[in-house]
């Protein structure tokens, strides 16, 4: 494995943040250390939830953000929304293997328009589903609750199937982030990462956890976070 692919990443969940003041959320957020912004979307149909489009992630990027943005895909089916999420500025486009009639299609749909690609498990859905399109993926992103809120519980189940994925990556030799979501907390990060993950999405750890002397900065989370990584690397 090479240092690269274990460089730790930190990917906060917009879906915690204070949606009134999205953009000044995200440049404290990012001013504060974060390496990514986890962009849920969710559509009221694949998961009991409905929250924001390639709209908002345009503005984002007409607002000055150029950090990359990683738009999960809760949605049914997937392919216009991945034409759409290209134009809006995405970076990383992943979605769940069940909501597309036929996944080496959209995977290589987000390849062709520039961005990198990547599948979604659900906490029963099985990672086979990796079997045959392991080349066409940059990321794999395994869900630690089921997909539809934040605030939610990790699973623990999660921790085996986070050793059994980062298998399958060693093994095929590629360069594949292992991305984690949901419940990620200061004080489970660190056995998440010792189970094979690199990249941790966290919503309501971080958005909850404001500095107290500054309420438009999560500095402290966020160190409290690499501090734990720290230990693991
Ligand atoms: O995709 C989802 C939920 O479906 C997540 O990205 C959540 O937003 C994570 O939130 P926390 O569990 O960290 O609060
Ligand atoms: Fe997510």
């Amino acid at each position: 494995m090479t240092d690269a692919t274990r460089d730790f990443l930190i990917a906060p969940s917009i879906l915690s943040a204070d949606f009134a003041r999205l953009g000044a959320e995200v440049d404290d957020v990012l001013a504060s250390g974060a390496d990514i912004v986890h962009f849920d979307v969710m559509d009221n149909h694949y998961v009991p939830n409905l929250t924001i489009g390639p709209m908002v992630c345009e503005a984002l990027r007409k607002h000055g953000v150029t950090a990359p943005i990683d738009v999960h895909l809760m949605v049914k089916p997937v392919d216009r929304l991945i034409g759409d999420f290209i134009d809006a500025g995405a970076s990383i486009i992943t979605f769940h293997p069940e909501a597309s009639d036929h996944v080496d299609r959209s995977l290589q749909l987000i390849r062709d328009g520039g961005c990198q690609s990547g599948l979604v498990f659900n906490p029963a859905t099985p990672l086979s589903y990796l079997d045959y399109v392991m080349d066409k993926v940059d990321m794999v992103l395994l869900m630690s609750v089921n997909p539809g809120f934040g605030g939610q519980s990790f699973l623990p189940g999660t921790l085996d199937k986070l050793s059994e994925a980062r298998r399958r990556i060693d093994a095929s030799g590629r360069n594949i982030r292992l991305e984690v979501d949901g419940g990620v907390k200061v004080d489970n990060i660190a056995e998440v990462a010792r189970a094979g993950a690199d990249t941790f999405v966290a919503g309501s750890a971080v958005f909850k956890g404001r500095n107290a002397a500054d309420p438009h900065r999560y500095d402290s989370v966020i160190r409290d976070f690499r501090a734990q990584l720290a230990g693991v690397r």
